[in-house]
C-alpha cells in the first residue's frame, strides 16, 4: 500500500488525513509511529511558519517526502483569537478547557457577531520535493453550548451554516468534504499534480 508520512501527534487530526487518504489508497503514517518521542517546537507566528517547522523538521531526520498541517480557530470577536494558540488557548491540548475559555470570551456577544473561520495551512517537503504551501478555510460560527460528538476540538461548538449543523455533528466523511484541511488537501493535489 503506498504510504503518506504525516508530522503530527493530534489523533484527530490522523482521523480526518485517515477518511479522506483511505478512499484513496493511501496508509497515513504519522509520527507516533516513526517519530513518538519526537517534540517538535512550535516557535512560528503563523500557521504557515509552523507548518514548514514541522514539515521540515521531520523530513530530515526521516529523509523522506513528509506533510505537516498547522491549524487553527480564528473568531472575528476576538481580533483572531485563539488562532495560531488554538491548541494551548487554555490548556495543553485541553480541547475541554479551550472551549470554556471561547465561551467565555464570547458570554455577550450576539450570534450575529460570533462569525468565526477554521484555518490550515499544510506544507510538503521532502528529498528532491521544494517546500511547498498550500491553505484552506471554512467559514463558520461560535454556538452558545456544544452540539455533536465526531471531530475533535472545537468542532462541537463551530456551526457550519451550509450544513446545517456543527462540525461534531457531521460525519468524518462529511466534514472532509468542507473542511479547511479537505479544502487544503484539494488545493495540495492541485499542486502536486502539477510535478
Ligand atoms: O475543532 C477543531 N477541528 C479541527 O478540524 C481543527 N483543526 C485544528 N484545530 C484546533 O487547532 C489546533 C491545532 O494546533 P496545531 O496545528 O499545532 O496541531 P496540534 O498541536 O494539535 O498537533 P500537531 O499536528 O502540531 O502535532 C488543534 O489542537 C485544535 O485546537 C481544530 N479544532
Ligand atoms: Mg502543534
Amino acid at each position: 500500500m503506498k504510504k503518506v508520512v504525516i508530522a503530527t501527534k493530534n489523533r484527530g487530526k490522523v482521523k480526518d488525513f485517515e477518511t479522506i487518504f483511505g478512499p484513496m489508497g493511501y496508509e497515513v503514517v504519522t509520527m507516533f509511529d516513526v517519530a513518538p518521542d519526537m517534540e517538535i517546537e512550535e516557535t512560528g507566528t503563523t500557521f504557515e511558519e509552523n507548518a514548514i517547522i514541522k514539515a521540515e523538521t521531520l523530513a530530515k531526520a526521516l529523509n523522506l517526502l513528509v506533510i505537516a498541517d498547522d491549524s487553527g480557530l480564528m473568531i472575528d470577536a476576538l481580533n483572531g483569537e485563539p488562532g495560531v494558540y488554538s491548541a494551548r488557548y487554555a490548556g495543553d491540548h485541553d480541547d475541554e478547557a479551550n472551549i470554556v475559555k471561547v465561551l467565555k470570551n464570547l458570554e455577550n456577544i450576539p450570534p450575529e457577531e460570533r462569525t468565526a473561520r477554521f484555518c490550515c495551512c499544510l506544507a510538503i517537503t521532502g528529498p528532491d520535493f521544494p517546500t511547498t504551501t498550500v491553505f484552506g478555510t471554512c467559514e463558520g460560527l461560535i454556538l452558545e453550548e456544544k452540539r455533536g460528538e465526531n471531530g475533535f476540538g472545537y468542532d462541537p461548538i463551530f456551526y457550519v451554516p451550509s450544513q446545517e449543523k456543527t462540525m461534531a455533528e457531521l460525519t468524518p466523511a462529511q466534514k472532509g468534504a468542507i473542511s479547511h484541511r479537505g479544502n487544503a488537501l484539494k488545493l495540495l493535489q492541485e499542486k502536486i499534480g502539477e510535478r
